[in-house]
């Protein structure tokens, strides 16, 4: 119950004592009023039919805001009814959209969502659209479309944004529906916990508990998937929970930093059914959308009043390319910087120092093999995997030999070593594949133009 409604005989008690009404007063005027309702911040005061409103409101509305808010704690604006007031029908409908509001909201607080993360604050780019729409189509008609849908991409690139985005929309669409979203590491944990749990006396039912937690939903969303692979137990209760939700037509979402195809201790029976569905990725965005997502920061977060120059926010979009949250990150450094110092305007210099920490991470990530076959087995479209393998097509051959020669030449590491990392080549593969690209360059301008645009991408500084 509202806290006006319940402390009504308390507010109307004090604001007799308070304004010496006397008892004539008292009975004829305020006892027989009644709070209709409190919506949002109104309270709605019915005033009996034989009394009139227009007396009552001049007379009392003041003193009774006062006295609610003494008596509560929270100032109300107060709003007088009569019985035929032409207003009722009008609020009912308002009291139904504000408890279905305060039921969605309690429905996406349970189902352990980020108010924030919806798809009105989602910015669309070339990076993400082919996600968002089928975020938005899996929204509309969870379990129907496509299922499940597999969501990847680089750290801080929006993959919770828009699962919490879809959850968010089929709360408020329908909040009756069971939406969980979780992380993978706590259905591990859960898991774990339920397992120990049924091993003391009386706690048998833990791991049916469990289960019943997971499977018991209409749609399930499971953030950063890679925390479970390789977990043998987890995977396998896992897979279970899968299939149990997949033949009741129950919704699933997943995200990962790979495509299933690439995590390469993924059960061959989980990586078959993550490739049922829709598997959509997410890369950095460009330019155009970075800028659009920093402006859209400051418009929800309200920062229009600082009034940060548009050479300072082109500084941050230029500088910070790859992650979404370090982006976000800059510009929140910079008003705290600038709440600092006061007297330092908001300029280029306070971005420089407010960006120091990001940009030489960015730019001087220390350069090693993994990274450089990340990075050429991305710019081939290729997996990591196949440049390991002993595969003999060109379209892999090739690749595989560039990365043994950007190995050799931009680390330190040894032929030897270079054999072990690409799936424990000996040493004159490598030495063969080093010193044919090598001698190809030299000739082969497309070739030479390739490997510098893939240094660059592994070193842009
Ligand atoms: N397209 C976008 N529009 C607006 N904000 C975005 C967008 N993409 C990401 N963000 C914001 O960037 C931050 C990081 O995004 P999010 O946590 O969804 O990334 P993630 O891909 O799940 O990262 P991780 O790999 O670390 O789990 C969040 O604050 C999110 O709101």
């Amino acid at each position: 119950m509202n806290i006006v409604k319940e402390k009504w005989p308390e507010i109307i008690e004090h604001l007799r004592v308070e304004h010496e009404l006397s008892n004539v007063s008292f009975h004829t005027w305020i006892q027989p009023l009644k709070v209709y309702d409190v919506i949002d911040n109104t309270v709605f005061i019915l005033v009996n039919m034989n009394a009139s409103v227009e007396y009552i409101e001049k007379k009392y509305l003041l003193p009774l805001k006062v006295c609610i808010a003494e008596i509560t704690g929270t100032e109300f604006e107060v709003a007088f009814l009569s019985e035929d007031d032409d207003r009722i029908d009008e609020l009912q409908n308002m009291a139904i959209e504000a408890n279905q509001k305060k039921k969605t909201k309690s429905a996406a607080e349970k189902a352990g969502l980020n108010p924030k993360y919806t798809f009105d604050t989602f910015v669309v780019g070339g990076n993400n659209n082919f996600a968002h729409a089928a975020s938005l189509a899996v929204a509309e008609s969870p379990g129907e479309v496509y299922n499940p849908l597999f969501l990847y991409g680089g750290v801080g690139l929006g993959k919770t944004h828009l699962m919490h985005s879809i959850a968010h929309f089929i709360l408020e669409q329908n909040p009756k529906k069971k939406v969980l979203y979780v992380t993978s590491e706590t259905f591990t944990n859960e898991m774990i916990e339920a397992l120990r749990m049924g091993k003391t006396p009386g706690n048998e039912s833990s791991i049916e508990k469990f289960r019943d937690k997971y499977r018991n939903n209409d749609v399930l969303l499971i953030d950063d998937i890679q925390f479970i692979i390789g977990k043998e137990s987890t995977q396998e209760e896992f897979f279970h929970t899968f299939n149990h939700l997949h033949t009741s037509g129950k919704q699933i979402i997943i995200s990962s930093d790979k495509p299933p195809k690439d995590i390469e201790t993924l059960e061959s029976r989980l990586r078959t059914r993550f490739e049922w569905g829709l598997i959509a990725d997410i890369s950095a965005p460009n330019y155009e959308t970075r800028m659009a997502i920093l402006q859209k920061k400051i418009e929800l977060d309200h920062l229009e009043k600082y009034k940060i120059p548009n050479d300072v926010l082109e500084y941050i979009a230029t500088n910070v390319k790859t992650n979404i949250r370090e982006l976000e990150g800059s510009l929140n450094k910079l008003i705290f910087l600038y709440k600092l110092d006061k007297n330092a305007p908001i300029d280029i210099a306070l971005a420089a120092e407010a960006l120091k920490d990001i940009i030489s991470s960015e730019n001087n990530r220390e350069v090693t093999p993994e990274l450089i076959l990340d990075i050429v087995s991305e710019h081939f479209g290729i997996s990591v995997k196949d440049i390991k393998s002993n595969k003999r097509n060109a379209e892999i051959a090739v690749p595989r030999q560039i990365a043994m020669y950007l190995i050799r030449s931009m680390t330190e590491t040894s032929l030897k070593a270079i054999g072990v990392i690409l799936g424990g080549k000996d040493h004159s593969t490598i030495k063969y594949g080093v010193e044919k690209i090598a001698s190809e360059i030299e000739e082969d301008e497309v070739l030479s133009n390739t490997i510098n645009i893939i240094k660059k991408k592994i070193n842009p500084a």
